[in-house]
């Protein structure tokens, strides 16, 4: 027996896609794992499990919203709040599959339902909520090297710090180290970010459950909040939009904070290829 899948990325942030509309799968955080091995698996950052919101106990109540959810999972098998790349993808399979065509339409995440619009350039807008941010002083470190950070909360958790040179971030293996150690209790994302001109920075990331990844969707707008809180811009006081182009490894996004607090994120999103995973494998490799 096979399980369909597709593989897709947004700036390099990739993803191996499941359909899987009844949610029949038993997908288990060791499927997910194996999967996403880049070498005893397909390979990806995470897993984007394509269920219809009425068939999912964590989306029956956004099913008059949006048709279809994103059940999102980090690469190691663990559960994400919300991943801004992977909604962008998500979305574009719902095209590549028929089930939507160009233009606006609802997705339901862990992180409520999103607004996304897939334009006719290829580039795919999401509407990705309001930032919080938290009060708290809060450190990460590199070896022995410490920087302060600022708390910025995307529906999941991240830490921004602002470097004079990205390789000051060091080989991002392993998660950078924070304090106070109570700061996160269920883990962080942590971005590392240099200037490279007016509103214009550029980001490495490492993520919670994934590893350093070539973008971070949630985290480049953690990372475009900070930066315009830095440059005395606050759209919500202002009134003023404030638009920041986030560079990462992989590519590059657009995020601009409106007056009312709502982030909107624009980049790429490509579907790569089309396969068959071996079910009995599968099954085996996830014991
Ligand atoms: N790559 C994602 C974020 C995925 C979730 C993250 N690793 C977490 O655990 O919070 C994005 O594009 O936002």
């Amino acid at each position: 027996m096979s399980i369909p899948f597709l593989k897709g990325h947004g700036t390099e942030n990739d993803f191996v896609i499941v359909p899987d509309p009844d949610n029949a799968l038993d997908l288990t955080p060791a499927a997910v794992a194996v999967l996403c091995d880049r070498r005893a698996g397909i390979g990806a950052d995470g897993v984007l499990h394509v269920v219809r919101s009425a068939a999912h106990p964590e989306a029956k109540g956004m099913a008059a919203d949006a048709e279809w959810f994103m059940d999102y999972r980090n690469g190691d098998g663990s559960i994400a709040e919300m991943c801004g790349n992977g909604v962008r993808v998500f979305a574009r399979y719902l095209q590549h599959a028929g089930h939507v065509t160009e233009g606006d339409l609802c997705v339901a995440t862990r992180g409520g339902v999103k607004k996304v619009h897939i334009a006719e350039d290829g580039d795919v807008t999401v509407g990705m909520g309001r930032a919080r941010l938290p009060e708290g002083d809060v450190t990460v470190s590199v070896g022995d090297r410490t920087w302060p950070a600022r708390n910025v909360n995307m529906g999941n958790p991240h830490a921004v710090a602002f470097v004079a040179d990205l390789t000051d971030a060091g080989d991002l293996h392993t998660p950078p180290p924070f304090s106070p150690p109570s700061a996160y209790p269920e883990g962080v994302n942590v971005e590392f970010v240099v200037d490279r001109g007016p509103r214009h920075v550029a980001m490495r990331v490492h993520e919670r459950g994934s590893g350093e990844t070539r973008s971070c969707g949630t985290g480049a707008c953690a990372v475009a909040v900070a930066a315009a809180r830095r440059d005395g811009a606050d759209p919500t006081v202002t009134g003023t939009p404030a638009t920041y182009t986030v560079d990462v490894p992989g590519g590059r996004l657009v995020i601009t904070e409106r007056p009312g607090g709502e982030i909107e994120m624009t980049g790429p999103a490509v579907i790569v290829a089309t396969g068959e995973i071996d079910a009995e494998w599968l099954e085996n490799a996830a014991r």
